[in-house]
């Protein structure tokens, strides 16, 4: 691909947010995604990765900040929820024309190209986990798009499912050549398959490329031979915790309202995966922070 068409910028999002029933569900987050590059949105649940998505696209627009999508961006979505009425049938090349007319050779293409060519006329009712998500996969880049956003993509695959899934969304991103934003869980996969990956809490807590995290001496230490994720992202110093009624404590004992992309990271909750700090936990963090349990139990105390 000539380097000017690989640097073309499909997205933007400058500090943008989102504001719903007086709680912000994300705010400050920027990112862009250029055409060739593969940019992952991690973070606990509730973090605001399908929302930043989904303003990514177009589908939400900002409350604050700005959304700039490039003048007629040709998007493939593959949401996290899917309605499909399970008691109807519905044959996998009938799902790809539902959301407009594809001809024989374009279904084709697409179905050979998530290798499922074999399950055209399949139900979709009788798909495995990852059969069905490689029929959405395929539904998403019948069209060719410029920017193809998959929201947790291996959601019911197993592991060695997942690694092929992975590795199909780069080939499929060599081939087309769109950008791809991922929405993942999956930490020990996601860092093979990413060029930029975004770690949200509510905001940007930290990004960085898969490379630099996982060369770190922290995430030697931390994960050691069974690093081979994203994990290490998540190894940062956290310095505030989103309480359940959607305030923010901060290490100083202060609780508002909302964090700001200053706030720096968050305690706990991103860290939680793997452990609750104490002296032994050996992992190299400054223990005298607040302990996420600790954080919350004192929010609930402040909020009485
Ligand atoms: N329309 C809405 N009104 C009020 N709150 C909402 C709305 N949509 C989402 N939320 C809340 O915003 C927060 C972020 O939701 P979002 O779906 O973006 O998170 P996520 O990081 O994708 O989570 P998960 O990993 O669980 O899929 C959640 O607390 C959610 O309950």
């Amino acid at each position: 691909m000539p380097a000017a068409r690989q640097q073309e910028r499909l997205v933007r999002l400058d500090d943008a947010g989102i504001r719903r029933k007086g709680r912000w569900l994300v705010r400050g987050v920027s990112f862009d995604v250029t055409r060739g590059e593969i940019v992952t949105l991690i973070g606990p649940n509730g973090s605001g990765k399908s929302t930043s998505a989904r303003m990514a696209i177009g589908l939400l627009k900002p409350d604050e900040g700005s959304v700039d999508i490039r003048p007629g961006l040709r998007v493939g979505y593959v949401p996290q929820k899917m309605q499909i009425d399970r008691t109807m049938p519905l044959a996998v090349e009938r799902l790809m024309t539902l959301t407009g007319t594809l001809t024989k050779r374009e279904i084709a293409a697409a179905l050979a190209e998530t290798g499922i060519s074999h399950l055209a006329k399949a139900e979709v009712q009788d798909l495995s986990g990852g059969e069905f998500q490689r029929a959405l996969l395929a539904r998403a880049i019948a069209r060719k798009p410029d920017l193809l956003v998959l929201d947790e993509p291996v959601q019911g695959v197993d592991f060695n499912g997942e690694i092929a899934l992975y590795e199909l969304i780069s080939t499929i991103r060599d081939r087309i050549g769109c950008g791809i934003l991922l929405i993942s869980h999956d930490l020990h996969v996601v860092m093979a398959a990413t060029d930029t990956v975004i770690c949200l809490n509510g905001h940007v807590c930290c990004r960085g490329t898969p490379e630099i995290v996982s060369q770190s001496s922290e995430y030697q230490r931390l994960f050691g031979a069974r690093a081979s994720g994203a994990l290490a992202l998540y190894s940062h110093h956290h310095d505030h915790t989103h309480l359940p009624d959607g305030r923010v404590l901060h290490a100083d004992g202060t609780v508002t309202d909302h964090c700001t992309p200053g706030d720096g990271h968050h305690h706990g909750a991103a860290v939680a995966d793997d452990h609750i700090h104490g002296p032994d936990c050996g992992c190299g963090h400054d223990h005298s922070r607040l302990t996420r349990s600790d954080a919350l139990q004192k929010g609930n105390n402040d909020a009485r």
